[in-house]
């Protein structure tokens, strides 16, 4: 593969999980709060679409977001509240529609159906809220008969996802008690929980740690409204990162916090690790990359799940075995992401074996290929860089990328120019 010189620059959008904090955040405050570069795409809107039906008012007005908060006093909607394939979202609304009092239904896709929630209703239960998954054991849709949420002390054990505990923490200051919240066994995504205790205390709640994985929220604390800016989505940069490893261009991501709590900006120290250079230039971060680190090397990604699929499509690369740790829980995202990147890295000549907690990657030369999505959008975007690293790579199902970021192909666009795969991965 040709390493090319040309700078690109290239623009990410306001990150996902930061946006959806401070959407529910900004929900239960009273008052009213702006958001500035918030990311506006499907899992966003239907998050704000579902705060409206509970009682916000949110309107989008010269770029920002303004949100008339609900003081924590939360409407029982007419309807069902559907969410697409956002497990963020129902997750987190999962404990927010407790705080009301009456009957709440929370669906979602036909996949999302298959996205387990049970965790977080075995720990609402034990507070002695009523749910029940009637449907699908364990998944959507939740029904839930509220009367507030109760608080007290509860156990999550051996979580595979860190979204069912953001979700209390952040409903947590509404409950009628104090909230004490013990992680016991194993955790993964834990930057995520980082990142929502970041954002509650950004508007004004205070969240104790009086040991370590032991969080306690003092009941009767309220979001305080403010004016925000949401930072540069990393998950949405790793994509341009990747172009860049894989040599097509020196690029430029504008946008980024240099001291962020996105777990995801790890990938830059994997990728400065297997040889690239990343450097802060008036704020803005420089990836390049000379000639990619061979050799068998192993990467532990339970912190940084959404991370795997651009791991994944660098590994087919990268002349070595890679090995892949940690990353059982990416068989219950938006895809089974594991046996997704398996049979996708095949069909471009890649031999990927799926294990227990992860992927054994022997990369190559990697060749054309007709690739599936499985509405994907991380599985679209890592293997669309592919496409113009390798001639004859087609992806199906190109809006699925509207899911975190709607304006991909526009930038991805700006790399094709003279790249090996000319952009042929077009419809
Ligand atoms: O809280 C969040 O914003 C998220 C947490 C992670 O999920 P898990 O905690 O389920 O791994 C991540 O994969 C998802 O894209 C966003
Ligand atoms: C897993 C993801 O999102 P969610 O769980 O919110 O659907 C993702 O964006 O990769």
């Amino acid at each position: 593969m040709g390493r090319s010189d040309r700078e690109v620059t290239l623009g990410v959008p306001g990150s996902k999980s930061i946006t959806q904090r401070a959407l529910i955040a900004a929900a239960l405050a009273k008052g009213p709060s702006r958001l500035r570069n918030a990311l506006l795409a499907d899992d966003t809107l239907y998050l704000i679409k579902a705060l409206e039906l509970l009682g916000a008012e949110i309107e989008v007005e010269e770029g920002e977001l303004r949100i008339g908060g609900t003081g924590g006093k939360i409407s029982v909607p007419p309807e069902r509240i559907f969410v697409g394939n956002n497990g963020t979202a129902l997750r987190f609304l999962t404990s927010l529609v407790c705080l009301g009092e009456g009957r709440f239904v929370l669906d979602g896709s036909p996949r999302l159906r298959e996205r387990p929630v049970e965790p977080l209703l075995r720990v609402l239960r034990s507070m002695g809220v009523s749910v029940e998954t009637p449907e699908n054991p364990g998944c959507p849709p939740v029904l839930i008969q509220s009367r507030g949420l109760p608080g007290g002390q509860v156990v999550f054990e051996d979580l595979d996802s860190s979204q069912y505990v953001s979700s209390l923490l952040l409903s947590s200051p509404y409950a009628a008690r104090n909230v004490g919240i013990q992680l016991a066994g194993r955790t993964v995504s834990e930057p995520y929980i980082a990142m929502t205790l970041q954002v509650m205390e950004q508007f004004g709640v205070a969240v104790e740690k009086p040991a370590a994985n032991t969080f306690c929220v003092p009941s009767g604390q309220a979001y305080r409204a403010r004016s925000f800016t949401i930072e540069g989505d990393y998950s949405s940069a790793s994509y341009f990162f990747l172009a860049a490893a894989l040599g097509l261009a020196r690029v430029r991501v504008p946008h980024l916090t240099a001291a962020s709590l996105q777990g995801d900006a790890r990938f830059l120290k994997i990728l400065e690790d297997l040889g690239c250079t990343v450097a802060w230039r008036d704020g803005d971060v420089e990836v390049a990359c000379g000639q990619l680190h061979g050799g068998d090397m192993e990467f532990a990604m339970g912190d940084i799940p959404d991370m795997v699929p651009s791991l994944a499509v660098l590994a087919a690369f990268r002349p070595g075995r890679s090995v892949i740790t940690e990353s059982a829980h990416l068989r219950i995202k938006e895809s089974n992401r594991l046996a997704a990147l398996a049979a996708e890295l095949h069909k471009i000549g890649i031999s990927a074996r799926e294990t227990p907690d992860g992927l054994i990657i022997n990369g190559g030369r990697p060749c054309g290929g007709d690739i599936e999505t499985y509405s994907d959008h991380r599985i679209a975007m890592s293997f669309a860089v592919a496409g113009l690293a390798v001639p004859g790579i087609r992806i199906a199902d190109r809006d699925c990328v509207g899911k975190s970021f709607p304006g991909f192909w526009n930038e991805l666009q700006k790399l094709s120019q003279g790249a090996p795969g000319g952009g042929k991965n077009d419809p």
